[in-house]
């Protein structure tokens, strides 16, 4: 290929260009200054093995240039210019990536948007910043369109080799109109995030303007519930790149790579004295047990998109739609064992994956924020094609009590299912609330009522399912039938009490019984009691007083609840006339 640049143009210019171009766009590239008649610079590299978009490859067409290029030809200068541009800041920074095992900003695009479904479609302000003396391609971030899993979605992706990927006015301007754009299309954003934060030294003319950086989260709050927002972070995000990740509805890490932290550790350093590093402040281990600010946590660049790529399955594009079908898939297991998986006594622990296995299609469970909450689970996953979203007591933690990080982590996965139309399943075996001073000072209370509203304020389809212990507000909060399910139903297996059978007993009768001085009379009597209040608990009675819909054979729940959903699909509860409510 044949390049005219500018007379103005220096030799060392001119060398950079043919560098640049010759490894985008691969074979020999001979450039020339101004009229000259020689080239300037003459650069070689063997195949076209990694042409980023605009210059060829996977996503743009190589235009073979002319033979004789005249001084007009302004696209082979247009593509070196471009070319310049893709190859992002200086090359020690990029140099350093492979050492932390990370890509390139422009090589993860291309790892995104390449394959079938997948296609980069355009980029917008690529030449931000292009004027600028310092080294600033595109102002170190990246804005444009492209098909991801056949869906049309927006994205943005910092480039950590300018400044950090730290953000200015230029790149500040971009990630807005990208946004806007999302309001104004309804494709769901993903945010590819690498980025320092504000860019300290240019901070005049973005940081505290009407369209400056602030304005980030005000379009992410018009954003929520809208279209779904996805995060996947590739470095430290720090200070006001902290917040996207945390706006996001679904937010993914990279094991020992990604970091997110209201301010860098010089910073912590310099104000509280304490001397850490970047992952422990913030890192995907932390945020993903601790915090609960990351859903998921990859392990590396190629498997947080292969997350991501199954997570929008479960999702539509936006509020407007309802998500995607696919042919139903026969479980994993089969719900004939069920009844086995179950344990008679109710405080025996067992894993409610077992069950789940049985009731949904092979290949689509996909739990979030396993690592925070444990005692509750949720995920989504697909009945006979159809998506639900579950939330799950897990009696093997914590013996299935609700503790308060995991009120606030069903509450959230509820608000985002219902935000986005995807009907809700309520396997509930739980002894209910924790209780005791620890969780009173975590704010059981308030973070427990968080559940109960999502719950209540819910729209869409729910359908819970008694497997077996349903005790106390636990049965609130898990879609019990004051809550307006679709249904209620139960396995032969379940029990609805105000408390569990010993503690009903001790409330009620413990003076009584302390007044029996035999032991085994003593015995004999409360192994009464508790048997009657057994019966009273038992699933029948609350099917004989209709408590609940439906006494279901366990090896039919698949099918019972593949029907249900299918019959109330589309059905919408009606809240009334109100702005919204008061509970955050
Ligand atoms: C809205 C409010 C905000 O967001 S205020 C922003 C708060 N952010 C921060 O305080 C983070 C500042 N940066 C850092 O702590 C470090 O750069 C981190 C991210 C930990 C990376 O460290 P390290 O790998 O050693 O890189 P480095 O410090 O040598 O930086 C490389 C080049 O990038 C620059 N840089 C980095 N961050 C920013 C920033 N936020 N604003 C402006 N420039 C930044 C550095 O100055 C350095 O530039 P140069 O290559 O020497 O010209």
């Amino acid at each position: 290929m044949k390049v005219r640049i500018g007379a103005d143009a220096s030799a060392d210019e001119a060398e950079a260009i043919a560098s640049a171009m010759a490894e985008h766009v691969g074979g020999e590239v001979s450039v020339y200054v101004g009229d000259d008649a020689e080239p300037a610079a003459v650069e070689d590299v063997a195949g076209d093995t990694n042409s980023p978009p605009g210059t060829g490859g996977t996503t743009g067409t190589v235009t073979p240039a002319a033979d004789d290029l005249g001084p007009t030809d302004r696209e082979a200068t247009l593509r070196a210019e471009i070319a310049e541009i893709l190859d992002g800041g200086p090359e020690k920074y990029k140099e350093q990536l492979p050492e932390e095992d990370k890509l390139f900003v422009r090589d993860r695009i291309d790892l995104w948007f390449s394959g079938d479904g997948n296609d980069f479609l355009f980029e917008d302000g690529r030449f931000a910043e292009f004027d600028a003396d310092d080294q600033l391609p595109a102002d170190g971030l990246i804005t444009g369109a492209a098909t991801f899993e056949d869906r049309d979605v927006h994205f943005m992706a910092n480039d950590y080799t300018v400044k950090r990927g730290s953000m200015a006015a230029k790149g500040v301007e971009k990630f807005l109109r990208m946004q806007q754009r999302a309001l104004k299309t309804g494709q769901p954003v993903l945010y590819l995030m690498d980025s320092s934060g504000g860019r300290i030294d240019q901070q005049t003319g973005f940081f505290a303007n009407r369209e400056g950086i602030g304005k980030y989260y005000y379009n992410h709050s018009m954003l929520s519930g809208r279209v779904p927002q996805i995060c996947v972070l590739y470095g430290p995000c720090i200070a006001g790149a902290a917040y996207t990740p945390v706006f996001a509805d679904f937010t993914i890490m990279v094991e020992g790579m990604s970091a997110m932290a209201i301010a860098s550790p010089r910073m912590v350093q310099m104000v509280t004295g304490e001397e850490i590093s970047m992952q422990e402040l913030g890192g995907a281990s932390m945020h993903a047990r601790q915090s609960g600010s990351a859903d998921l946590v990859a392990r590396d660049e190629e498997h947080a998109r292969e997350l991501v790529s199954q997570l929008i399955t479960y999702l539509p594009n936006n509020a407007d739609e309802q998500p995607p079908k696919t042919p139903g898939r026969q479980p994993v297991a089969s719900p004939a064992g069920i009844d086995s998986i179950v344990p008679q006594e109710p405080n025996r622990g067992y894993d409610m994956v077992d069950l789940i296995d049985r009731v949904v299609d092979q290949g689509s469970y996909f739990e979030l924020s396993p690592d925070y909450g444990k005692e509750i689970i949720t995920a989504y996953a697909r009945i006979d094609g159809r998506p639900v979203g579950i939330v799950a007591n897990q009696p093997n933690h914590r013996a299935g009590a609700i503790f308060p990080d995991a009120a606030e982590k069903a509450a959230e996965f509820i608000w985002k299912s219902d935000a986005f139309n995807v009907p809700i399943l309520y396997l509930c075996d739980t002894p209910g609330f924790m209780a005791g001073s620890q969780v009173e000072k975590d704010a059981i209370l308030e973070k427990g009522k968080k559940f109960i509203y999502a719950t209540s304020s819910a729209t869409v389809p729910q359908q819970t399912v008694v497997v077996r212990k349903a005790y106390g507000a636990g049965i609130y909060a898990m879609g019990g039938p004051a809550y307006e399910p679709e249904s209620v139903i139960g396995l032969p297996s379940g029990e609805i009490a105000i408390m569990g059978p010993e503690a009903a007993i001790n409330a009620v009768y413990a003076r009584k019984l302390s007044e029996i001085d035999d032991e085994d009379e003593r015995a004999e009597m409360e192994a009464e009691l508790r048997e009657e209040y057994r019966e009273d608990i038992d699933i029948h009675r609350m099917a004989s007083e209709v408590v609940i819909d439906e006494i279901v054979p366990p090896s039919e729940l698949r099918t019972e609840l593949a029907n249900r959903f299918a019959f109330y699909e589309g059905v919408e509860k009606e809240l009334p006339s109100k702005k919204h409510g008061t509970v955050l």
